[in-house]
């Protein structure tokens, strides 16, 4: 079993991850834990704060010279913004002298900081977490809920698929589909083929995109419409999708609710913030189809492999991976600080007023895939250690080609990456 937990606030000292039931022998670059960290700062249409911000990696425990000991991994992502926050966001108490704050418009950065947050934003946390954890300006609720969290799951999700590439050679790869009303696919669109699919070696190209996409028309639409959101003081959502190449059949089960593999994607992709639909494969299209053009078929390719010869269901069945391409998307919806800004109340009062604004990002769809990516990682990396067992890779490493070897040779599927000929062969 793989557990993994975050703590730290998006103004305080520093984020902490911790991943447990890791494997020991895996090889942790940090080249690789910061190269997602940057990845995740990507994207057109984000906020004044990715661009100086930078993410601190420190390795606290877990590893030995580069590789896993099998105990609890942790990391530090330091916030290096901290440093203007010391006092608000100070975890030990400070001298009253310190939260001296000023309401005039203009005051200085460091005296507006410390303002109460009494103009909650419809759409974010701010309210109804004022409202259960029982405190009056809405502070301490966002610090939390903000994104920022998402940079200690993408440390996690880096070292998940370091796993899962050297234990099972299971690889990811994260997509933008549609931003706003750009680059939706129509109702009536098939599912792609696997050749039309972003592989992983496409990562480099997809991070040079401004908004991670391989479809330079549909990119160009996508930045046109963030820049008109942006012009009318406006923010946006989209859809973002995370392909995984090289899955074995029989992650997860038919058998029990809670350990298909559907269910368990579903609710990580679900708990990214701004989060609001996710779908497996064709997931919502598939529903309007008939049977006849919903299933992908099942052939032997004539080279003794079992084929299907679409992708439609997103690579698992009966909550169980089919050994064909994964394929999950999550839609987000636009981001809640809305420059021209929204009606809410003042909680100080109870009177109406117009929700707090500070910098925000227009749109972070782009860097959404980037942690859609590093959950599906997690998830994936836990139901391999569930199906395969084994404390070090090279024990899951033998558990998964034994298990390989042990399916009849006539019911293995191909490689997920040879290209499907028309007729349902392989080429
Ligand atoms: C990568 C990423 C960046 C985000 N950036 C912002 C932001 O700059 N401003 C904002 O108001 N919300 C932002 N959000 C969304 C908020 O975190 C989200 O609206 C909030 O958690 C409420 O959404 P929920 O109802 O799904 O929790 C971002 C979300 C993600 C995934
Ligand atoms: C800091 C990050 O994202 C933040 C997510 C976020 C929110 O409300 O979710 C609000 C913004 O923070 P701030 O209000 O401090 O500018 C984003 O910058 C990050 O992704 O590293």
């Amino acid at each position: 079993m793989l557990r993994w937990l975050t703590a730290g606030e998006s103004h305080g000292p520093a984020l902490t991850a911790v991943l447990e039931g890791l494997p020991a022998g895996v090889r942790v670059d940090r080249d690789a834990v910061e190269g997602a960290l940057a990845r995740r700062r990507l994207g057109y249409g984000r906020g004044a704060r990715m661009s100086f911000e930078a993410d601190r990696l420190r390795f606290l425990g877990g590893l030995r010279h580069g590789l896993s000991i099998g105990s609890p991994l942790a990391m530090l992502v330091e916030n290096t913004e901290w440093a203007k926050w010391e006092a608000v966001m100070s975890p030990e108490p400070v001298p009253e002298d310190a939260l001296r704050r000023s309401d005039d418009v203009g005051a200085p950065q460091e005296l507006a900081r410390n303002r109460p947050l009494t103009r909650p934003r419809p759409g974010h946390a701010d309210l109804v977490g004022m409202t259960k954890y029982g405190f009056d300006e809405a502070r301490p609720v966002l610090e939390r809920a903000s994104a920022r969290e998402t940079a200690a799951r993408v440390a996690l999700g880096a070292v998940a698929a370091a796993f899962l590439e050297q234990a099972v050679g299971v690889r990811l790869v994260s997509h933008t589909v549609s931003i706003g009303r750009a680059g939706t696919p129509s109702p009536d669109e098939d599912a792609p083929s696997s050749a039309e699919l972003p592989r992983p070696d496409d990562v480099e190209r997809l991070d040079a995109d401004p908004v991670r996409t391989l479809d330079p028309q549909r990119s160009a639409a996508m930045v046109a419409e963030i820049d008109a959101a942006r012009q009318d003081g406006d923010t946006l959502g989209g859809v973002v999708e995370v392909l995984a190449w090289g899955l074995p059949p029989g992650l997860g089960s038919h058998v029990h609710w809670d350990r298909r593999l559907d269910a368990r994607l579903a609710a990580a992709l679900m708990g990214i913030q701004a989060i609001k639909g996710v779908e497996v494969g064709e997931g919502f299209r598939t529903a309007a189809r008939r049977g006849s053009r919903a299933h992908d078929e099942i052939v032997a390719d004539g080279q003794g492999h079992v084929r299907r010869t679409t992708l439609r269901s997103g690579g698992t069945e009966g909550g169980m991976s089919t050994g064909e391409v994964l394929r999950v998307r999550a839609a987000m919806k636009p981001i809640s600080t809305v420059p021209r800004a929204l009606r809410t109340i003042d909680t100080s009062t109870g009177e109406s007023a117009t929700a707090i604004h500070q910098r925000s990002d227009v749109c972070a769809v782009p860097a959404a895939g980037v942690v859609a990516e590093a959950m599906v990682a997690l998830v994936l990396a836990d139901a391999v250690l569930e199906k395969f067992g084994g404390d070090s890779v090279a024990e899951v490493a033998r558990n998964h080609a034994a298990y390989l070897e042990h399916v009849p040779e006539h019911l293995r599927p191909a490689p997920a990456d040879v290209p499907l000929r028309p007729d349902g062969g392989t080429a």
